[in-house]
Formats: structure tokens, C-alpha cells, sequence
């Protein structure tokens, strides 16, 4: 199982490498690696498992952050109307994306960040993103609220981007004209 130790920190050159496209259809490998992605994930945000094994809880997890510069990415959220997300995304691309933006009022956190960075993180508010399955499929996902925030913050991974890095550092908490909040 992924554990703490095996999620890379700041400092690490491999978090700002731009990640590889994997071959289709994904490998026995490439399976493997994104299955222990999702089960870190159902395990970061398991009450006893996590306590057990020092998990910080996470909604998703990039392979560079397990030194593993593949354009693939794990996440399990639920978004506030209850609704279930829990993708395995491979080669993942955004396809289009709304003018408007949008960012977590809350601001954003990162596993391999072990700091706090105050500031809004400003993302797309929707986003059609394209990528594929476990099994070779094409998936086509239309996003907004949490989950296209989150979707953006694990693509960034594939891209060498930190969460921090679009926080304006001279005004960290600006909100431009008709940004959403999302609490
Ligand atoms: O890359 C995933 N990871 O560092 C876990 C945190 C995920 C995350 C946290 C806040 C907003 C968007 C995404
Ligand atoms: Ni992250």
C-alpha cells in the first residue's frame, strides 16, 4: 500500500517535470499503480486506516507524486449534493473550459506540501475534460464545483504546477469580478 513515505515533497525536481503520455491500452503495471492510487486515497479518508498508517486525507493523487512521471491521476471526492466521483484518469486532457473562474474559499493543500500557503487558488469554474479508463475507454467529463477543482489541481501535477503557483502573491485573497466561491 502507498504510504506517506512514498509521496514525494516540495523540493523534489520530480514535482516539476512535466509528466510522459502512458501507450494505450494502459499496461498490467500502469493498472496496478492507479489501483493503489485510488485505494491510498479510500484509505487517506478512512477514520481507523488513516490514524493506523498516518495518512493525511486526500481527495486525489497524481502518479509524479509518487515519483512516477505518468500523465495519470487518481481521485474520490464527493461533491456537496452527495454525488460520487472516484476516476482513474489516464493521459487526461481539458478540452474546454468556461471564461469564468472559481476557487475554494478555503484555499488549497497539496500531500506534498507540508506547509500551509494562504491565498485563492483561481481555476476554471467548468471544464470538459477527456481522458481514459483503466481498460483503454475514452471518458468525457463534464465538471464544476469541487470535482473541476480538483480534476485541475491533479492535471497540474502531469504539468509540473504547484497550487501555489497561482496564488498572486501581492494579493493573495483577491477575487476578481464574478469569480465563484465554493465553501
Ligand atoms: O494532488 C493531490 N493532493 O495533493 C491532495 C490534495 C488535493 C486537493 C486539495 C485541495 C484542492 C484541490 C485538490
Ligand atoms: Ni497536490
Amino acid at each position: 500500500m502507498i504510504l506517506m513515505k512514498d509521496i514525494i515533497r516540495e523540493g523534489n525536481p520530480t514535482l516539476r517535470e512535466v509528466a510522459k503520455e502512458i501507450q494505450l491500452p494502459p499496461t498490467k503495471e500502469d493498472i496496478d499503480i492507479l489501483n493503489k492510487m485510488q485505494e491510498f486515497l479510500e484509505n487517506s479518508q478512512d477514520p481507523q486506516i488513516s490514524e493506523k498508517y498516518g495518512l493525511r486525507g486526500g481527495v486525489g493523487l497524481a502518479a509524479p507524486q509518487i515519483n512516477i512521471l505518468k500523465r495519470m491521476f487518481a481521485v474520490r471526492l464527493e461533491d456537496d449534493n452527495g454525488k460520487k466521483y472516484q476516476y482513474s484518469l489516464i493521459n487526461p486532457k481539458i478540452i474546454s473550459h468556461s471564461v469564468e473562474k472559481s476557487y475554494l474559499t478555503t484555499g488549497e493543500g497539496c500531500l506534498s506540501v507540508d506547509r500551509t500557503v494562504p491565498g485563492y487558488v483561481l481555476r476554471h469554474a467548468r471544464i470538459t475534460i477527456k481522458g481514459y479508463d483503466i481498460k483503454g475507454n475514452e471518458i468525457k467529463l463534464r465538471l464544476k464545483g469541487l470535482p473541476a477543482i480538483v480534476f485541475q489541481h491533479e492535471l497540474d501535477h502531469l504539468n509540473g504546477i504547484m497550487f501555489y503557483d497561482h496564488i498572486d502573491t501581492n494579493n493573495p485573497f483577491f477575487v476578481p469580478e464574478g469569480a465563484i466561491p465554493i465553501e
